[in-house]
């Protein structure tokens, strides 16, 4: 096997890792919101998960380094807090995007709860934001958020499967506009939270002064 072959393998065990941890990190959070077992065993748990993370801190990088498993260029982002397999904040979202198109779905459990079973507000923001991202990355014109609205016609209900849907309406030079929605994978005509984003292409300078430690290329 070439050195490629192998450093790609090793790339895809790394990541497939990270989602399992991810996975478990995510059973643990899910199960530290709904838990009514007893205090003691809260303490417990609580010294344990403490013993479980400490040598996951003996190697760390540093805000200015990418995880090594990621792939800027390619959009592959382990720990995002939408998307991210490896992230605990993450549902996480699985998107399909295409021409300025996006569609999503994750279910989101009572971690997100912020009305008692719907969820938090700030959360379906969150989550749309992602997905008029990924359609404006899609359309060939990637950029940041410098401005989301969101209204919220009707709750969101936690543990039940949703669409997510986002689509580019208007380009105006390095301006791109996005709008998006969230429904329930049962009832998808039927609309929850909408969204309109305005996304701005980034001019070399503002990319370089915003990103230029993570734009350098990793020190073997
Ligand atoms: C697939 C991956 C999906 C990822 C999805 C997640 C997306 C995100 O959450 S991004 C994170 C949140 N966003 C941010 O942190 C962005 C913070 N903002 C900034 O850093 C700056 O506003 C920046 C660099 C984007 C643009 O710089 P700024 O100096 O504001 O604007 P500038 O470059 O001069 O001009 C851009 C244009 O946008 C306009 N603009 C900027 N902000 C706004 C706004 N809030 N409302 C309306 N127009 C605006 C400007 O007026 C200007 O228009 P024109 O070209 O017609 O004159």
């Amino acid at each position: 096997m070439t050195d490629r072959l192998q450093s790609v393998d090793r790339l895809l065990e790394r990541r497939e890792a990270i989602s399992d941890l991810g996975d478990a990190l995510r059973l643990l959070i899910e199960h530290a919101t709904a838990t009514e077992a007893p205090t003691e065993e809260l303490r417990r748990a609580a010294e344990r998960i403490r013993q479980a993370a400490g040598p996951l801190g003996e190697r760390i990088r540093e805000r200015t380094e990418v995880a090594a498993a990621d792939d800027l260029l390619g959009g592959v982002r382990m720990y995002n807090p939408v998307i991210g397999r490896g992230s605990a904040l993450a549902p996480p979202v699985h998107v399909e995007s295409s021409n300025g198109v996006a569609v999503g779905t994750c279910t989101l459990g009572l971690a997100y709860e912020g009305p008692p079973m719907y969820a938090h507000g700030g959360v379906s923001a969150m989550l749309l934001d992602q997905m008029l991202g990924h359609a404006v990355t899609s359309s060939g014109k990637p950029g940041m958020t410098v401005q989301l609205d969101t209204a919220y016609r009707k709750p969101v209900p936690l543990m039940t499967a949703l669409r997510l849907t986002a689509e580019v309406s208007q380009v105006e030079g390095r301006r791109v506009t996005a709008v998006g929605a969230i429904a329930t994978a049962e009832r998808p005509d039927e609309v929850l939270v909408t969204a309109t984003g305005l996304f701005v292409a980034l001019r070399a300078e503002q990319a370089q002064r915003l990103f230029g430690p993570v734009m350098r290329p990793r020190a073997s």
